[in-house]
């Protein structure tokens, strides 16, 4: 039993009229009424392989909702399941309420929140190749909460796809809802134990494009991991390119066609499925993986990956799922100190890091006051009020006065106790530039001051994950601090994902223990061997997060530098 991802259809699409429910089975059903429970049935909202849900309004009071409708008999009771489940849901955030529900003559009805358009008809319409980040990271946050909200309930969905992720009508357009819980299932007995995994190969439940390898390539009961796996497939695939490769020749028609699915997608590797991506995606997938099949997830801390993921790449950080997507904001900074916040006026899905940096750079070249359009207010009150000094450009200019001008002007004046670090450039760029000058220096002064300067460029923008710059110039200090040769090339470029990943066992404890290590290293090779240590276990820790005790060790690191003998 399965359920594809395409096959909602365009909403609000035909005026209803007394339909033949199924008519191309040659049995004559009856015919679905005008009226429900006191609802006039309106128009056709969209049809599954179960039912059929429409836009009603209740005869007296005129409210306005979604009834789904399904034949009593029908071979997969759906509707019966959802009346069960729904109950449990109810007044957690993102799930539509139930108004009513019961049987009418050979009908089986629900009466739901009216919502909005599904994920898939947004991303279709949109004519885009792939959403932009920021709308996905808005998605993951909100999906990953709406699985936390059901799975502390009990229940787990089993049909995570993109056309069962809805977004409600204003004033809540910006709120992601769960819909279709037909496939949905009590995860915890009336004991409170949870259900029971078992080796035996199970009929598979779920959708072709989203199910977890292990329910759909390996006919394992899901559990609460199988939900976050289909919704880590579902954010990459919305990154990608003409989606996840497996979901490109659009839904098997045979069972040959649905084997070489499940083998694709069983051989799929998360490096390749992620390539290019935001390495955060890569990791979620890997740790819904690696979740034992009862094991709890650790919803925040992904949400706040997520979270910071966003901001890093200029999205506010909101969970709000603003569409059509608003520009990222590039903040530049002026030579008076201040900084001028600018909406990309064509956002990237994910700007590379080079070509983030090669943005900024041309930015801060940029003339200001070619900028002859009025934004916001008066260019010349902004100015005054923000005590802009516009830079001019002195090198050869790259092309024309671009002709997006900037749509907002912020005067945050923020800035890092030292202001030589030159934060125009982006965190990858900068810590990349901080490991060239490491690896050209033993002189323990020196080096301390490039670890500070590291630990302040880590702390730019509110991630605080250890980006993969970061664990180069790690690297890069371990080697000089041991004396040995520069590292290559290759080891620059090494991914996280090569190295070796054991179960999380990372514990807050280790840092906090290495803090105070370090100031008590007698020289440089022990130094290097906390360093090492404080890298493997924050890369062993869920989003590589450097938490205070982290930013503690750095500055403990360049202070005990600075004690050493030369
Ligand atoms: N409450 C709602 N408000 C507005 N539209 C809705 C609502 N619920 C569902 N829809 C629309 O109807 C489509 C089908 O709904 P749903 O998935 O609940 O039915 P289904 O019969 O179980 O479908 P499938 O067989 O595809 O899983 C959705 O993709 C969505 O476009």
């Amino acid at each position: 039993m399965t359920s594809q991802s395409g096959s909602d259809s365009d909403s609000f699409s035909s005026d209803y009229s007394e339909v033949d429910s199924d008519s191309s089975s040659g049995s004559k059903k009856p015919q679905i009424p005008k009226v429900i429970a006191n609802y006039m049935l309106e128009t056709t909202l969209g049809s599954g392989y179960s039912g059929s849900i429409f836009r009603a309004r209740h005869i007296h009071n005129g409210n306005v909702v979604a009834l789904k409708i399904q034949d009593v008999d029908h071979e997969c009771p759906t509707n019966r399941f959802e009346r069960y489940l729904y109950p449990l849901l109810q007044g957690g955030k993102g799930m539509p309420t139930l108004y009513s529900a019961g049987v009418q003559g050979p009908w089986d009805f629900l009466v739901i929140d009216l919502l909005g358009p599904s994920l898939d008809n947004l991303y279709r319409k949109s004519g885009k190749d792939v959403m932009d980040i920021g709308s996905v990271c808005s998605i993951a946050m909100q999906l990953i909460s709406r699985l936390e909200c059901m799975h502390n309930r009990g229940v787990l969905h089993r049909d995570i796809q993109l056309g069962n992720c809805v977004v409600g009508l204003p004033p809540n357009e910006k709120t992601i809802y769960m819909i279709d819980f037909g496939f949905s299932k009590r995860y915890i007995d009336e004991n409170g134990r949870h259900i029971p995994d078992s080796r035996e190969r199970r009929d598979f439940i779920g959708n072709y494009w989203f199910s977890s390898v292990n329910v759909h390539c390996r006919g394992r009961v899901p559990s609460r991991r199988d939900d976050l796996e289909a919704a880590a497939l579902m954010f990459i695939h919305l990154l990608t390119p003409r989606g996840l490769s497996w979901t490109r020749n659009g839904v098997p028609k045979t069972s040959q066609a649905h084997d070489l699915l499940i083998e694709e997608k069983r051989r799929a590797r998360p490096e390749d499925l992620c390539r290019g991506l935001p390495v955060e995606f890569e990791d979620f997938l890997r740790y819904t993986r690696k979740l034992k099949f009862d094991q709890k997830p650790d919803y925040e801390t992904w949400v706040q990956v997520f979270q910071d993921l966003a901001t890093e790449h200029g999205y506010s950080g909101h969970e709000d799922l603003i569409w059509p997507p608003e520009p990222p904001v590039v903040r530049v900074q002026l030579s008076s100190g201040k900084h001028l916040l600018i909406r990309d006026a064509a956002p990237t899905s994910i700007p590379p890091r080079d070509e983030m940096h090669d943005i900024l750079a041309k930015l801060t070249n940029l003339n200001l006051q070619a900028f002859a359009r009025p934004v916001l207010a008066d260019r010349t009150n902004a100015a005054r009020n923000m005590n802009i000094v516009a830079p001019v450009s002195k090198e050869k200019s790259f092309g024309k006065p671009l002709a997006p001008p900037p749509i907002s002007i912020g005067s945050e004046t923020t800035q890092t106790s030292d202001n030589s670090l030159p934060q125009r450039r982006s965190k990858g760029r900068l810590i990349a530039d901080l490991t060239t000058k490491l690896s050209a220096t033993t002189n323990t002064t020196e080096l301390a001051g490039l670890v500070k300067e590291f630990s302040q460029a880590l702390r730019l923008n509110s991630s605080r994950t250890l980006v993969k710059e970061a664990s180069n110039f790690l690297e890069v200090l371990q080697n000089q601090l041991n004396g040995s040769s520069l590292p290559t090339m290759a080891g620059r470029t090494r991914s996280f994902n090569e190295q070796p990943r054991e179960p999380a066992r990372a514990k807050l404890g280790v840092v906090a223990r290495l803090r105070y290590d370090v100031s008590t290293a007698r020289n440089s090779k022990v130094l290097a061997g906390y360093i090492s240590d404080f890298v493997q276990v924050t890369h062993r820790s869920v989003g590589r997060n450097i938490t205070k005790d982290g930013f503690a060790f750095l500055d403990g690191l360049a202070s005990r530098l600075v004690a050493l003998p030369q």
